[in-house]
């Protein structure tokens, strides 16, 4: 709590679940809550004719990225961008085909390595930082705003097949193949994602997430080594500037003591959980040590009806009394109907 003149103002609630504390009402929001399950982004998206100039124009961004929080009043606002935009800083071609994802010129040797930037492209990372400042200032106060990269594991996948693949079996053999130019590839995406998560925060976003997506294919020795270490390495080279900095790991795919070696390695405030994580497992194995972000399987919301009702109550059950902050347990598919989503803020906000 803080006083403003002879106001006390409250700390918004996905914060205080952030610093350890039950709020007095579950926070919530939703990953990939700006997107094409809404018809104002479809619109808008039509309109600026390319995702990456959506991402790169701070006056779409803004817009994007408040679009869910006027509709639904998230109690977290996400900036809009994609965790791709740090090799596309880099100096790696970058496009998204309609329909097919992204596509990437492909790193897969030290020398395509030495081919990169050392630094992000601050032409391209500055239109994202004024973004995130003229979010912070549109946004009311009890909302969180929060930044987010990607975790060098799941970039370093995309870097090196140039795409997504279903198990990203061309960057687990280049780990086994060349281990010397994939750590130096997880390294040169260490430092710049520090980089860039420092100045997410000095721009206005309260807390950041990582996203370490392809967590789930790695055996646990690889997950401590390609997942776990350089997102400690992040959050302590975050903290070395900004002491207090709030991080959030969503780690998807990882098992319980996964998710428990992480939280004890990196000292995150928060990790995100998939729908396949046993919740009173979890529990028991993390006590109070960080808030759980989740967990709701984004099909149950396509779904909707009782089940959705149901998954709900059973998940809300399951994180009474722990600092809880409702989500999805992956990014809202485009085909969810909103009405499932109005559904499921009611239901979780009683
Ligand atoms: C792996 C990954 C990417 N991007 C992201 C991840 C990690 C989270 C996850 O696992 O989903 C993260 C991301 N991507 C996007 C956000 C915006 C913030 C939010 O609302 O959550 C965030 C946080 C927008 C986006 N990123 C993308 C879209 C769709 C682009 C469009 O409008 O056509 C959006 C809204 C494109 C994207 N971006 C990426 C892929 C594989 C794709 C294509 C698949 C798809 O279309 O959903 C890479």
């Amino acid at each position: 709590m803080k006083c403003a003149g002879d106001r006390v103002v409250q700390l918004p609630i996905v914060l205080q679940a952030l610093d350890g504390h039950v709020p007095n009402r579950t926070p919530l929001w939703m990953m990939r809550q700006a997107g094409r399950y809404l018809p104002e982004y479809r619109e808008l998206r039509a309109k600026a004719g390319d995702f990456l100039t959506l991402c790169y124009t701070p006056d779409y961004a803004v817009e994007v990225t408040l679009q869910p929080i006027r509709r639904f009043g998230f109690d977290a606002a996400i900036l809009f961008s994609d965790i791709l935009v740090v090799p596309h800083a880099l100096g790696c071609s970058l496009s998204f085909e309609a329909g097919e994802g992204p596509r990437l010129s492909t790193v897969t040797s030290t020398s395509d390595l030495k081919g990169l930037r050392e630094e992000l492209d601050s032409s391209k990372i500055d239109r994202v930082l004024e973004a995130v400042s003229r979010i912070r200032a549109d946004l009311p106060h009890e909302t969180a705003l929060l930044g987010f990269c990607g975790a060098p594991w799941t970039v370093a996948t995309y870097m090196i097949a140039g795409r997504g693949t279903p198990d990203q079996a061309p960057a687990r053999l280049a780990s086994l193949r060349d281990p010397v130019f994939f750590e130096a590839l997880i390294d040169r995406l260490v430092e710049a994602s520090a980089q860039y998560l420092i100045g997410q925060l000095k721009a206005g976003a309260d807390a950041v997430q990582i996203f370490d997506s392809w967590a789930g294919v790695l055996d646990p020795e690889s997950f401590r080594r390609w997942s776990i270490r350089p997102m400690a390495r992040i959050v302590s080279a975050v903290r070395a500037v900004i002491p207090d900095a709030r991080i959030i790991a969503f780690p998807k795919g990882a098992s319980v003591s996964g998710l428990t070696e992480l939280v004890k390695e990196t000292g995150v405030n928060g990790v995100g959980l998939d729908w396949t994580i046993d919740r009173a497992e979890l529990r028991y194995a993390l006590g109070a040590k960080c808030a759980l972000q989740g967990n709701l399987d984004p099909l149950t919301l396509i779904a909707g009806g009782e089940e959705l009702d149901r998954a709900i109550d059973a998940l809300m059950e399951d994180f009474r009394g722990a600092a809880h902050i409702f989500n999805l347990g992956h990014g809202i598919r485009p085909e969810t109907p909103i009405a499932h989503v109005e559904r499921m803020i009611a239901r979780v906000r009683g």
